[in-house]
């Protein structure tokens, strides 16, 4: 039975081996090297049979027989692939091919990423069929020139369009070509005109100083001998000292006489400071940015209108203190505090939108847990729901009583918005997330969070959460800085972000709706979204850019190449509303990408806003959890649902309606959620929506679904050094955890993390099961080797 078992598993694991049509490193390093020399032999035979292709022609037909001998430096192979492609080919054009041939060799040797070649094997044919027609026009005096398609091109556009109109549509080719491929612009060569002809004059201006003095010295020495002239008896001694030339007009400054004992004071010492050498990269740039100014990226949209806040609807007035409320409460506090024997130094209330907050300072000597445990006899005493202590306040050394007022106050998306917090704020991405219990605004950058996990039970005010987080990104942000990828599997929620499509959201190259509603589709978005990640990475690698930040400022300052692939890149913000259900119909299939996008996006500007319904551990796993510090909590039914989403209680004892929990790995901050009603997105939306708009939706790189289904291809040559010691620990502990590496090892997170997923590609351990450990597939050391020795 055991033994059944194990060849089951090895052969799924022979499976996961089998799948990759990749070549590996080690295959790419053998095709590109023959690819590279093969494109370089083809350069070598070509010019020889530049040389030698009279001479050669006649051979050609005697291929076969090896008496016969050819000139060509590549002999017979050489003179006849000259032939194809030269002569009965494109003529000279055919060196394209063959630097095509070999720049493909090359990149695959380096193992540099091929995105950019098939660009490039684009405009290459181009421009080698355009020069085949261009050097058709000279076959009457070389048929080589442009080979026998470029002839008969010549020759059929010659008799349609005529020699001018030939002409005429290779001028335009050549235009469209430099303003396609080169990006050149009449206003660009103008400005390269402009700054020659400065620099010209700069030089110009230069040498006239220097021709100046020429003149004097000319001037100087004819003086000179004009003095000498009339006395050619006088000897050289004599002549010397009257050539000297008088004081004034000497440009060397005379030694002054030294002094018989020098003070060190007295020496005068002039400073040179060595100038910073310009870089010449930053020296193009500035140029670029002086002649056009600075990359401004949003200039497509450059009419774009922000939204108003007439859009937003005002609730009502400002808070209202109810004197009598608050000493009622005060009283009840205090008399269930002295039934207790806990007596109160001093009381003082702060009224917020939604509850007050008591402070008090007890007696000295009381224990603080005492009144901790108090908690459901003031709740009794006051007869209010949602009560929560606060013991101590951190950072005040007072303790805090939450208590929810009557009367509530709606805290309108409009009063957030207008607040001189959010519209002073200088965040990346500012989220005007609804005012405090001292009613102030409360604005946080989802930038720096990185991540948000928010969870509720239903009907508490989520969606209305989500969305004064996706109205205060709509009100901050350009279309061109700011993308969002909407999942939404309830299907209502989101569905007036449709509006914005072409403006703010980002979408999968072949889905027809931007928003998400097909838990199908999730899957492919979310590894898109991964792809995109990892392609972000590559750029920033190459900018040596830390973080999107820094990679945007350099863009804009045109210290980067677009030629290079650079772009600007706009922050992504992921929302998924019930993630519940989502774990449910996909399960590791989400969890996988999210995680992984969790991990590591927070650099190049990909952020996640996850809400659910039930914040259970089999939903929030551990490693979602750890990678999103920033936590929303809005009322939830139990306490462990509480504890899962805040590490700690009191989600539980809110009062709904948008009251919520907040921390970002510190202290939790009870705040009243802004409110923005349905009509009021619906206005917004409408308003940006009617504006002109981008073609399309932003598109994110396409993916092909994978058919492992665990996205883990990982090359043999980029394994960890620890790779087989942590094979070796796995298989002996038959327990396939990052945390079992961490601790065996003393390795960090990250590195555990990668070699599972080295071991899963491998084969050794199975797919990420959650919360559970992962199964190993190989049952003892012999087996390993089996398997490691096979690849
Ligand atoms: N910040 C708020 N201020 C005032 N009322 C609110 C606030 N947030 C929510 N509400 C009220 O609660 C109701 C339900 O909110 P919402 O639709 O956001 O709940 P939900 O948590 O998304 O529920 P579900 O998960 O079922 O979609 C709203 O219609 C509104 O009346």
């Amino acid at each position: 039975m055991a033994k059944k078992k194990t060849r089951t598993k090895k052969s799924t694991a022979k499976k996961t081996k089998k799948i990759s049509l990749r070549p590996n490193r080690q295959q790419k390093v053998v095709l590109g090297s023959f690819f590279m020399l093969f494109g370089l032999a083809l350069m070598v035979a070509f010019v020889s049979f530049l040389l030698n292709w009279e001479a050669d022609q006649s051979t050609l037909t005697q291929f076969g027989d090896r008496e016969i001998e050819t000139k060509n430096w590549l002999s017979k192979f050489g003179a006849a692939i000259s032939d194809f492609f030269m002569y009965k080919g494109f003529g000279f054009a055919a060196f394209i091919l063959a630097i095509l041939i070999s720049y493909s060799g090359f990149n695959l040797f380096i193992g540099r990423k091929s995105t950019k070649l098939l660009n490039s094997w684009f405009w290459g044919i181009l421009v080698m069929i355009w020069l085949a027609i261009f050097f058709g026009f000279f076959a009457e005096t070389n048929s080589l020139m442009g080979g026998r398609i470029g002839f008969e091109m010549n020759d059929f556009l010659q008799d349609y369009l005529g020699f001018i109109g030939t002409v005429f549509l290779m001028v335009f080719l050549f235009i469209a070509y430099l303003s396609l491929r080169l990006k050149l612009t009449p206003e660009m060569i103008g400005g390269f005109l402009r700054t020659k002809k400065e620099n010209l004059d700069k030089e110009f201006q230069r040498e006239k100083p220097t021709f100046k003095e020429t003149e004097e010295e000319t001037d100087w020495r004819e003086k000179m001998t004009a003095s000498t002239k009339p006395e050619p008896e006088k000897t050289s001694e004599e002549i010397k000292l009257e050539t000297k030339p008088p004081k004034e007009e000497s440009p060397a400054p005379t030694p002054k006489p030294k002094p018989e004992k020098q003070d060190p004071e007295d020496v005068q010492m002039e400073v040179e400071t060595a100038k910073e050498e310009e870089l010449e990269e930053n020296k193009i740039s500035n140029k670029i940015v002086k002649d056009f100014g600075e990359f401004d990226p949003t200039l497509e949209l450059s009419n774009y209108k922000f939204p108003t806040l007439e859009l937003l609807q005002e609730y009502g007035g400002g808070i209202t203190v109810d004197q009598e409320e608050l000493e009622g409460h005060k009283n009840r506090i205090v008399e269930t505090l002295k039934n207790y024997k806990i007596e109160i130094a001093q009381i003082k209330a702060t009224v917020g939108p939604t509850v007050t907050l008591y402070e008090i300072v007890p007696e000295a000597g009381i224990r603080i847990s005492k009144i901790k445990n108090l908690e459901d006899d003031i709740a009794l005493s006051l007869s209010a729901l949602g009560i929560r202590i606060i013991a101590p306040i951190p950072g005040k050394g007072t303790i805090g009583i939450e208590v929810p007022n009557k009367n509530s106050t709606i805290v309108s998306m409009r009063s957030v918005i207008a607040s001189p917090k959010f519209q002073n704020a200088e965040m990346e991405l500012p989220m005007a997330l609804g005012k405090t219990i001292s009613n102030e605004t409360f604005v946080v950058d989802l930038a720096k969070m990185p991540h948000m996990l928010m969870a509720g039970a239903t009907g508490q005010g989520k969606s209305v959460g989500l969305n004064a987080i996706l109205t205060s990104l709509l009100y901050s942000k350009h279309p061109a800085e700011v993308k969002f990828v909407l999942v939404d599997p309830k299907k209502v929620e989101l569905t007036l972000f449709n509006k914005i499509e072409r403006h703010f959201l980002a979408k999968l190259p072949n889905n027809e709706e931007a928003i998400i509603t097909d838990n199908t589709k999730v899957i492919n978005t979310l590894n898109s979204m991964c792809i995109e990640m990892d392609e972000r990475y590559e750029l920033l690698k190459d900018a040596l850019c830390r973080n999107i930040k820094e990679y945007n400022i350099k863009f804009k300052a045109r210290k980067l190449n677009p030629e290079n692939g650079h772009k600007f890149l706009p922050y992504i913000v992921l929302v998924v509303d019930e993630f519940a259900d989502l774990i449910m119909t996909a399960g590791k299939e989400v969890e996988t990408p999210i995680a992984r996008l969790a991990q590591l996006a927070r650099a190049i500007g990909i952020h996640l806003i996850i809400a659910t319904q039930r914040p259970s551990v089999n939903v929030i796993t551990g490693i979602i959890k750890a990678n999103f510090p920033a936590r929303i909590a809005f009322r939830v039914t139990s306490k462990i649902d509480s504890r899962t989403i805040l590490d700690g209680q009191g989600a539980d004892q809110l009062i709904g309606r948008g009251d919520m929990l907040f921390t970002q790995g510190n202290e939790i901050k009870r705040l009243q959620c802004a409110f923005v009603d349905t009509p009021e997105v619906d206005k917004i939306t409408e308003f940006i929506g009617s504006q002109k708009a981008y073609p399309d939706a932003h598109l994110l790189p396409e993916y092909e679904g994978e058919e492992s289904g665990t996205g883990v291809d990982i090359d043999k040559s980029e394994r960890d050094k620890l790779f087989r010691e942590a094979a070796e620990v796995i298989v002996t502990a038959q327990q396939g955890s990052a945390s079992l590496l961490q601790r065996k090892l003393k390795l960090g997170y990250n590195r555990a993390g990668r070699i599972i997923d080295q071991l899963e590609a491998a084969g050794i351990v199975g797919p990420f099961e959650g919360s559970k450990a992962r199964q190993v597939l190989v049952t003892d050391f012999a087996a390993l080797d089996e398997l490691l020795n096979e690849e």
